[in-house]
């Protein structure tokens, strides 16, 4: 019933982009396939996108299935790659063309309020693909997105394993930035309860640990202390995707990730708020040490580094009043108990009424227009970054197609790609795209993905290359 309030409750909302990531066998397309029935059975279809190129049988019917448009198989033979590679290789022929995607998804916004996606059996192809990045960033800075980590519980009752699985995890969230629920899957043959007793009693874990005589346990004893934070703001749901138990629950906790997505972002707040208001470094100077005050131990520590971190003790007058509005963000947002507490105690304070002002402000709609300004901005800036991440994504391909034609050579790169994809499942616009040959023989998948190293990596190559250069050839 939750369920149903749950998926109306955001009729007028634009879909949320729900991104079902995890380890080979968790339980991913099943979950996926659970998700879609459940949604139908509410009558809230959703729009569901397999990006899977190497699955055999779907459970589900995609509305958008990358193997119609990338024969996975076809890739491996043609350029001698394994099955990673070839699934690489496929994602990266699928993102050239994810801005139809996109399209498509926009046109059904009003029909679906989710849109659902299915991901590749090996998670790295994903997570740490140039491609995954594209598709990823896409998403997330067009809709709601949310991240949802589908682990297998039963596989994970030995606490090294447990730990492995949470730091993946944490390194996802860390890569893509977006709201997070981990979904213990498979609760049928085991409850997930031992799993988030592990997560809030730091002790059971020592306990489960002290049972183990690898020497990986006294890493595993570090790591988890260091995992605590994480821990403390993470969704956990368990689910069978068997049985479907669990998913009540679950879109309890999709709506909450989703108005984690919705709330701006400390640097937004910095931005934002800082132009507006110039004046009283004191006041400003008086509030973090209030602030400091308050959060003692450790928690002062974490604090007071995290604003250093950011900048944000180093008082500068044209950013006073951002770093105000930041410092007291970024209370609430870590200290989700005390936060709203001790804001809105500052907020009372006699001394606070500018700070007061603002929160009225903000109460009465000005702050919201001007972060949509500021979203769009941003939103902007993505865009332009995407299209040149496409451009040289459609470069490295063009690049290392020889024999007569090169896209690199071509005027409009983009008009002839290597794999002119038609995406033909559930979509009514499909007859506007041309079939057009497939030419995917002239991608070098390892080129595609050096492509998108860092900047800055390649400027450390060149630097460290030039240093050998030197020491090799001193009288040069
Ligand atoms: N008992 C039980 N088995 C499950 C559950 N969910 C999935 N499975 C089983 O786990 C196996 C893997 O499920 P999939 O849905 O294919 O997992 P996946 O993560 O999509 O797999 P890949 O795409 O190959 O990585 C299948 O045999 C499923 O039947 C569950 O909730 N309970």
């Amino acid at each position: 019933m939750a369920a149903v309030v749950e998926a109306s409750g955001l009729a007028a909302a634009p879909p949320v982009c729900v991104l079902v990531l995890g380890m080979a066998g968790s339980g991913k397309t099943t979950f996926v396939q659970r998700l879609a029935a459940h949604l139908h059975g509410q009558r809230c279809p959703p729009y569901v996108i397999n990006l899977d190129p190497a699955v055999h049988d779907l459970p589900f019917p995609a509305n958008i299935d990358i193997r119609d448009t990338v024969k996975y198989k076809e890739v491996m033979k043609q350029y001698g790659l394994g099955p990673n590679g070839g699934i690489v290789t496929s994602l990266n022929l699928f993102a050239t063309r994810f801005d139809q995607v996109m399209k498509f998804i926009e046109k059904r916004q009003n029909a679906s309020k989710y849109v659902i996606i299915d991901t590749p059996g090996q998670i790295e192809v994903f997570t740490w693909s140039a491609s995954g990045t594209i598709i990823t960033e896409a998403l997330a800075s067009s809709f709601p997105s949310v991240v949802v980590y589908v682990m297998d519980t039963s596989r994970s009752t030995n606490p090294i394993t447990f730990m492995s699985n949470m730091l993946y995890a944490c390194s996802i969230l860390y890569k893509t930035k977006l709201p997070f629920i981990v979904v213990m899957n498979k609760t049928d043959i085991i409850d997930h309860s031992f799993a988030v007793e592990w997560m809030q009693d730091f002790e059971t874990f020592q306990d489960a640990l002290n049972q183990e005589t690898s020497y990986v346990s006294n890493l595993t004893r570090s790591m988890s202390l260091v995992l605590d934070e994480f821990y403390s703001s993470l969704k956990v749901v368990g689910v069978s995707a068997v049985l479907g138990t669990g998913l009540d629950d679950f879109f309890v906790q999709l709506s909450k990730a989703v108005d984690e997505y919705e709330r701006p972002c400390l640097e937004h707040c910095v931005q934002l708020w800082g132009p507006w208001y110039k004046k009283d470094m004191d006041l400003l100077e008086r509030v973090q040490r209030r602030a400091a005050k308050t959060i003692r131990g450790l928690e002062c520590l974490s604090y007071e580094e995290r604003l250093r971190e950011l900048g944000l003790f180093n008082l500068e007058k044209r950013r006073l009043w951002g770093d105000l509005i930041a410092t007291f963000q970024y209370i609430k947002g870590a200290y989700k108990r005390d936060g709203e507490r001790l804001f809105d105690r500052a907020c009372s304070d006699r001394t606070m009424d500018n700070a007061f002002k603002l929160k009225e402000e903000s109460k009465s709609g000005e702050y919201r227009p001007e972060y949509e300004r500021l979203r769009k901005t941003l939103e902007k800036a993505q865009n332009k970054q995407k299209r040149e991440q496409l451009e040289h994504l459609w470069k490295d391909m063009g690049s290392v197609c020889v024999q007569g034609s090169t896209l690199a050579g071509s005027d409009d790169a983009s008009a002839m790609g290597p794999s002119e994809l038609i995406l033909t499942r559930g979509t009514l616009d499909e007859e506007e795209e041309e079939e057009r040959e497939s030419d995917t023989d002239d991608i070098d998948h390892e080129v595609t993905e050096e492509s998108h190293e860092e900047p800055a990596f390649r400027n450390f190559m060149q630097e460290t290359r030039m240093k050998y250069q030197r020491r090799s050839n001193p009288n040069e």
